[in-house]
């Protein structure tokens, strides 16, 4: 049985069962963990992360009755649906069964979820424990995101084009194309799951992964819509920076490899752990990099081209093309890519951890967001915070070389990324002693002692 922690607080973490995600619940957990509470991670049977990564935290697996099929071929909007569903009861009987690793529910401080997984919320409320939220998005995805439902009221989703380009008010600079639309399941479902993730219900507060001097003014409008405390207490990467996390294997030969390049030579290009590409989108960007003439770093996951092998699909002449210059791996140690000095710009689907983990090192960003949140992102890191170039339209090879020589040799690409260098050191000022992520962090551990 896990030993109490130094300040004799528990707490139980459920983070939402997708690599985004885990991520930085896995992060918040360590971090806590180093302010002497004791830390249980419960989680999904589905995704559910490596135990043996964390020797200091208990994991306790909810059942979550998601069948065969539904693991291999996941739908994500259906996956939330049925987990929120499906965990209620079964997290319940988890925390009051008192099994041998578990401790009795009176124990617990608080419960911290993931906002998507909302149904841990559900079961805090009846066993009278206090529960807090943690959003894993940006604070501007969390602000605009009742936006779609006022469209929708309208019927105007889908967004018509003559409203795309246009600014919405009061949110700028996003325009209405930037909203964080899913690409996944059924509309109706996901403006559902909007209204219910961002209810606060009865919990006591709300985390976010971000950082006061990135947000100041979505922040403050969110200050202003929730009656709760907000602790805006990112990067969390930079706060656990030893917090592994990963649902898939990392390749570290791509670190010996980055060793042997020029200082801001290469770019590494991922778009996350979710996106998909089809075979012509993968040629385009397998040429648009080769004719780029730069070093560059490329994840393609597995599974993220439907239909094909990852390598086997790259025809032989471009390997023969870029076989001095290339490095194709499945899954990076992104972390320490983007730390390393020879990664001088990365190409991302504008995650919000892949945005923060670039700005964290300083290194700016193509941007080429796929669906949701990842538009928000990309259209501040372009238009409010100027440290990415935007890659619109479908994707060409080039307008891809292009991209990567403006970012790489240009003068606009080294402006970038002087002021990606900046935001950098705004961000470790922030989570040092007198800064706005540490402030608020002593603030979230008063509130959970004082539980
Ligand atoms: O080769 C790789 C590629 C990625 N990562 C890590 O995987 C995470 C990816 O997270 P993120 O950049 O946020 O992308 P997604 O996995 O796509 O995350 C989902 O969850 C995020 C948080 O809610 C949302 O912002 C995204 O839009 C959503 O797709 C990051 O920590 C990366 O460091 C690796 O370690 N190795």
């Amino acid at each position: 049985m896990e030993s109490e922690g130094r300040n004799g607080k528990k707490l139980i973490l459920v983070p939402g069962p997708f690599q985004g995600h885990l991520t930085p619940m896995l992060q918040l957990a360590t971090i806590l963990k180093s302010k002497g509470f004791s830390i249980t991670i419960a989680h999904t049977h589905f995704n559910s992360p490596d135990s043996s990564a964390h020797p200091d935290f208990t994991f306790l697996c909810i059942p979550d009755g998601l069948s065969e099929e539904e693991v291999r071929n996941p739908d994500l909007m259906s996956i939330v649906q049925r987990l929120n569903v499906n965990c209620e009861s079964s997290f319940r009987e988890c925390l009051t069964r008192g099994t041998n690793h578990m401790e009795p529910v009176d124990k617990i401080c608080c419960i911290i979820y993931d906002a998507v997984v909302f149904f841990s919320e559900a079961v805090a409320r009846d066993l009278k424990v206090p529960s807090i939220a943690l959003h894993t998005s940006s604070a501007a995805t969390t602000i605009v995101r009742p936006i779609l439902l006022q469209l929708k009221a309208q019927g105007h989703i889908p967004i018509p084009d003559s409203m795309l380009q246009a600014l919405v008010p009061l949110h700028q600079p996003l325009r209405f194309k930037d909203l964080p639309l899913s690409n996944f399941g059924s509309l109706d479902y996901f403006l559902e799951l909007v209204v219910l993730a961002s209810k606060i219900r009865s919990s006591s507060a709300i985390i976010f992964n971000t950082i006061h001097c990135l947000e100041e003014s979505p922040l403050a409008q969110l200050h202003q819509h929730y009656q709760v405390p907000i602790f805006p207490i990112g990067p969390l990467h930079k706060l656990a920076p030893t917090s592994a996390v990963s649902l898939l294997q990392e390749d570290t030969g791509c670190i010996p490899w980055l060793d042997k390049q020029t200082h801001n030579s290469v770019i590494y290009v991922s778009l996350g752990s979710i996106a998909h590409l089809d075979q012509d989108q993968l040629s385009e960007m397998a040429w648009g990099l080769a004719n780029s003439k730069q070093p560059f770093l490329w994840v393609i996951r597995p599974g993220s081209i439907p239909g094909s092998e990852w390598i086997e699909s790259m025809d032989e002449e471009f390997k023969e093309c870029v076989k001095d210059r290339a490095c194709i791996v499945k899954w990076a140690p992104q972390k320490k890519v983007l730390a390393h000095e020879a990664v001088g710009g990365f190409w991302s689907h504008c995650g919000w951890n892949s945005t923060l983990e670039s700005i964290g090192e300083g290194v700016p960003i193509i941007c080429q967001p796929c669906f949701g949140d990842q538009n928000v992102n990309a259209r501040y890191l372009t238009h409010e915070w100027k440290v990415g170039l935007e890659l619109e339209g479908e994707i060409e090879r080039g307008t891809i070389e292009r991209a990567v020589r403006t970012l790489m040799k240009k003068k606009e690409g080294e402006e970038m990324r002087q002021r990606v260098l900046d935001l950098k050191h705004k961000c470790d000022v922030s989570i040092v002693d007198g800064g706005s992520s540490c402030h608020y962090l002593s603030e979230l551990v008063e509130l959970l002692r004082s539980f």
